[in-house]
């Protein structure tokens, strides 16, 4: 299976409705430009992770603005898409990191809170509600555990995927640029200590005075880098192969010597 990420920049001058329809037809283009089965979006990337003032003037439903865009583009493509996370307005309860995930037909077939909310004391960390539900989702032959951004920094999050069959985890992300480099470590350690793809799509530009560190980057299960972006807007394009998550785990069977669940 192919997948594109889309490593979106979230520029503040660009309206957020606007993004919303260049990432849309960006999404469009993915299977006829690049064959893709399966695209992957960033978090929080209509508002951008760290614009916190906005955070309240746009979340929206899950299905609202964002997912409708998506779901057009989801639909219109024909992929699966990871459409990364919105700012989620519950009726009933606080504000979620939200992401979604939308089947070829468009239709809406998991959402997962981010459960790891970052900023200590501000931020998401007080304006946000904690997920408290792992997730998976099997999509074009693989099983995915989802995961958002600071969530990379606890892995026993990425174990309980595994123990839900994850072969693969999509990580949306707003990562800063000053910590780049615990962002490629850490994603090459999740892979490696799993023996699991790892799809982590960030975005690019600088928002709310946050310089964004870009290099999204795919790892196989062995630890191998399939693709790294630079610091701007850039699609990658990948090619998943279930087997080599059997064969990994096969030949180097280390999660079978757990003792500690
Ligand atoms: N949006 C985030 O979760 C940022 C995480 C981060 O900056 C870090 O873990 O470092």
């Amino acid at each position: 299976m192919r997948a594109s990420l889309i490593q979106i920049a979230v520029d503040p001058d660009e309206p957020v409705n606007s993004r919303r329809q260049r990432v849309a037809s960006l999404v469009r283009e993915q299977r006829e430009r690049h064959g893709a089965d399966l695209v992957v979006l960033p978090e929080l990337w209509p508002t951008g992770a760290f614009a916190y003032e906005s955070f309240v003037d746009e979340a929206e439903p899950l299905e609202g603005p964002t997912y409708e865009a998506m779901a057009e583009a989801a639909a219109a493509a024909g992929v699966w898409l990871h459409a990364g996370s919105i700012v989620e307005r519950d009726p009933e309860g606080p504000l979620y990191n939200t992401s979604l995930v939308l089947s070829p037909a468009g239709e809406l077939v998991r959402a997962y809170r981010k459960i790891h909310r970052f900023g200590f004391d501000q931020g998401e960390a007080v304006m946000m509600g904690a997920g408290e539900e792992l997730v998976t989702v099997t999509a074009a032959g693989l099983t995915f555990g989802l995961g958002t951004c600071y969530d990379l920094r606890f892995p026993e999050l990425f174990r309980g995927l595994v123990d839900a069959g994850a072969q693969a985890f999509v990580v949306p992300a707003g990562w800063p640029a000053r910590r780049r480099e615990h962002w490629t470590l850490l994603a090459r350690a999740r892979a490696v200590e799993n023996q699991a793809y790892v799809l982590a799509c960030g975005t690019a530009g600088t928002h709310a005075g946050v310089e964004q560190a870009g290099h999204s980057v795919v790892v196989d299960p062995w630890g191998e880098v399939l693709a790294e972006a630079g610091l701007a807007e850039e699609v990658l394009v990948v090619d998943l192969d279930p087997a080599k998550v059997t064969t990994t785990r096969d030949r180097f069977p280390a999660l079978k010597d757990r003792r500690l669940r």
